[in-house]
């Protein structure tokens, strides 16, 4: 059975008179890829940091596990599962690939007042070791994370995230940029990352979209247009006309 791991219930999110998500329901499960796809300006950026805690919503609520985590600040939803990458890469590229997992790690632990170097703190080191594993950059450790490939640093910035143990993983465009064989490594990473949590996925390539998503929020205006699995929301007329045009 799957369990629902996230659940945000009518959120709405203004700046000043633009209402950026308006009345906006979604619920996110353990092994399911859900994809939220819209036109440029829709509110799924404002989406994932409405969930993540970056910023707060005007109206609405979001739970996880059960718990009321509306207004939990960030580092509290990160403590209790919740993982973000965000749309441009966000890596420290002087560091070398297990660094970077490591002070991840020990920012979402420790406090970074502790005495303790970080290169000592063997549960750091363990989460970046893990992380590193489930994200296929276990030969990758040594390397400084400025010089990876572009698929390469979107891949360590999924390990960072992975280094804070969370159950739920918010991604914003994680494909972008990619050439096809990058593509083809990071939807087999979110394939071999599904059964362990629950995903959601803002994504601009549709391919990748209908490939790998189990269900699909369709956004336009900060408004949801259509909710479904990809064979729903292809075969949706609305959908056809308001976002993937008439000849797909
Ligand atoms: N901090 C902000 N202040 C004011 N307006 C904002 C802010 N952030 C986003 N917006 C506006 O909210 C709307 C939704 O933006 P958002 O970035 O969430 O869309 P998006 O669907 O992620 O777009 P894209 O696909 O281009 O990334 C846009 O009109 C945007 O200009």
């Amino acid at each position: 059975m799957t369990q629902t791991l996230l659940s945000a219930q009518h959120i709405t999110r203004r700046f000043g008179g633009l209402t950026a998500i308006d009345n906006v329901s979604l619920e996110l499960k353990r092994g399911a890829v859900h994809a939220v796809i819209g036109t440029n300006g829709a509110g799924k950026s404002t989406l994932v940091s409405v969930l993540s805690g970056e910023l707060a919503p005007n109206e609405g609520t979001i739970h996880m596990n059960q718990q009321n985590i509306t207004d939990w600040p960030q580092p509290r939803r990160a403590r209790a599962g919740l993982g973000r990458s965000y749309q441009r890469t966000t890596i420290f590229p002087s560091l070398t690939v297990h660094e970077n997992c490591r002070l991840t790690a020990q920012a979402n632990h420790q406090h970074f007042w502790s005495w303790t170097p970080t290169s000592r703190c063997l549960k750091s080191n363990e989460a970046a070791d893990r992380a590193l594993e489930l994200a296929g950059l276990s030969g990758f450790g040594d390397q400084i994370a400025g010089l990876l490939s572009h698929g390469g640093k979107r891949q360590l910035e999924i390990a960072m995230s992975l280094s804070t143990h969370p159950s739920v993983l918010l991604l914003d465009e994680p494909l972008a940029g990619m050439g096809s064989e990058e593509t083809d490594r990071m939807l087999n990473l979110l394939a071999s990352l599904k059964s362990e949590h629950a995903i959601l996925l803002v994504e601009h390539d549709m391919d990748a979209v209908f490939r790998i998503s189990d269900e699909i929020t369709v956004m336009v205006n900060g408004a949801v247009i259509a909710h479904g699995d990809p064979a729903s929301i292809k075969a949706n007329p609305l959908v056809q006309t308001a976002y993937l045009g008439d000849d797909e």
